[in-house]
């Protein structure tokens, strides 16, 4: 991006580096050791502050512990029911748990999809983990799943019972939603309405309908359009039956912004009480976002691809929005950009720089991300530092 008045920012002596992943390159931490090593090459001596972020979904739990976290394992049901290894985060009786550990694309064995047997039964487990290593307060982080079961697995793992016409428990997944007959939700582990649980959600989706989880996400997992018709059939019926159990509040839920994220684990969430909030701000905060920008005179953010979804509360934009508002300079980088000069303009960013201007072989670009990812930041620090 060619950008002429610079030379305001060139006395920038020290620079938080905030960015996401790039997904199939890099994770959030090694972007940040990339960025700080290219920046260095150009400043030998300058301070740079380095602090993963995440939006809610894959690389949530990650970004936590690079920020101090202490990572916990445990043993949980995979999406397809196999056991997986998943960790949550946790510090001072803030726990951040993220579905995606337990429930997310990544546990799906390459080229598998299930988007009607999917299940979020392990991040239920999580939940439980999280509860039962004293959590006050869980930071329940959702996006990047595998599922579209409306968050019945979550909930059977935290006590709820759903049952069909025979009184046998439904199938697992969304699919398994259509024979539905009785929810009870009366024997939800207690410790729940104990302690605060705030969704952060990667995304404001309602549950069902043309923006809902099946019609907007199914896809992404495999779903056929007959698949999607069917979950978002189920996950109506889901909602329909939990309001003769839960009562009213159920259905105002089902149309709650966030009720639709990860496969309607959002719903499930704001029935165990959740407060919904857009998950790059509850991870900022987590993170400790803005002391770090206080410090800083340059923030370089970024994430694998720039485009129309960063600006829908991708964590970029959050990013380059609380550094614009505390009037502080917001450059990105990105594997590929997709977005207008204008528009990244209106959304904070003052340059942005793609891998694929250093590198216009795209799969050059994504196999040797991290040592092109270094030029690119010496790039930086020779245009904003020097
Ligand atoms: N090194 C790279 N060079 C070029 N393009 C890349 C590179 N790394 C990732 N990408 C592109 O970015 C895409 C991933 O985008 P991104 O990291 O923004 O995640 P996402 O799919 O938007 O999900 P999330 O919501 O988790 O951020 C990849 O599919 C690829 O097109
Ligand atoms: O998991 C999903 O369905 C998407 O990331 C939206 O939350």
């Amino acid at each position: 991006m060619a950008d002429a008045a610079v030379s305001d920012t060139r006395k920038a002596r020290r620079v938080l580096v905030a960015a996401d992943k790039f997904k199939g390159s890099l994770t959030a931490v090694e972007v940040a050791e990339r960025v700080t090593a290219g920046l260095r090459r150009a400043v030998p001596d300058l301070e740079v502050e380095a602090l993963p972020v995440a939006d809610g979904g894959d690389g949530t739990v990650a970004a936590a512990v690079a920020a101090g976290f202490e990572r916990r394992e445990v043993r949980v049901a995979g999406p397809l029911g196999d056991e997986v290894t998943a960790a949550f985060a946790l510090r001072e009786g803030t726990a951040v748990v993220e579905m995606a550990e337990a429930s997310g694309l990544q546990r799906l064995p390459a080229g598998v999809f299930a988007p009607l047997t999917a299940s979020t039964y392990g991040s239920g487990e999580l939940l439980r983990a999280a509860l039962d290593a004293g959590a006050r307060t869980i930071v329940f982080g959702v996006g990047g799943s595998a599922t579209t079961d409306g968050g019945a697995g979550m909930l059977s793992a935290l006590g709820a019972r759903f049952l069909d016409g025979h009184g046998e428990p439904v199938p697992p997944g969304g699919g398994g939603l259509a024979d539905l007959a009785t929810a009870d939700l009366s024997a939800l582990d207690p410790r729940l309405s104990e302690i605060e649980l705030v969704l952060a959600s990667d995304v404001d989706n309602p549950l069902t309908g043309p923006k809902g989880a099946p019609a907007v996400y199914g896809p992404q997992k495999g779903a056929s359009p007959d698949d999607v018709a069917a979950l978002d059939a189920a996950l109506a019926h889901f909602a329909k039956v939990l309001e003769e159990s839960a009562g009213p509040k159920a259905a105002a839920y089902a149309a709650s912004p966030g009720a639709g994220a990860a496969g309607g684990i959002g719903y499930g969430a704001l029935l165990l009480g959740a407060r919904f909030r857009a998950g790059i701000e509850v991870m900022l905060d987590v993170l400790g976002f803005a002391p770090a920008l206080d410090r800083a005179d340059l923030v370089i953010t970024g994430e694998g691809s720039l485009d129309e979804q960063t600006l829908h509360g991708k964590a970029p934009a959050g990013v380059a929005a609380a550094a614009r508002a505390a009037d502080k300079e917001v450059v990105a980088v990105c594997g590929r950009l997709a977005l207008p000069p204008e528009t990244l303009g209106r959304a904070g960013f003052r340059r942005v720089y793609p891998l694929t201007d250093a590198e216009p072989d795209v799969a050059k670009c994504i196999a040797e991300a991290g040592p092109i990812l270094e030029r690119v930041a010496e790039r930086i620090g020779r245009d904003f530092l020097t």
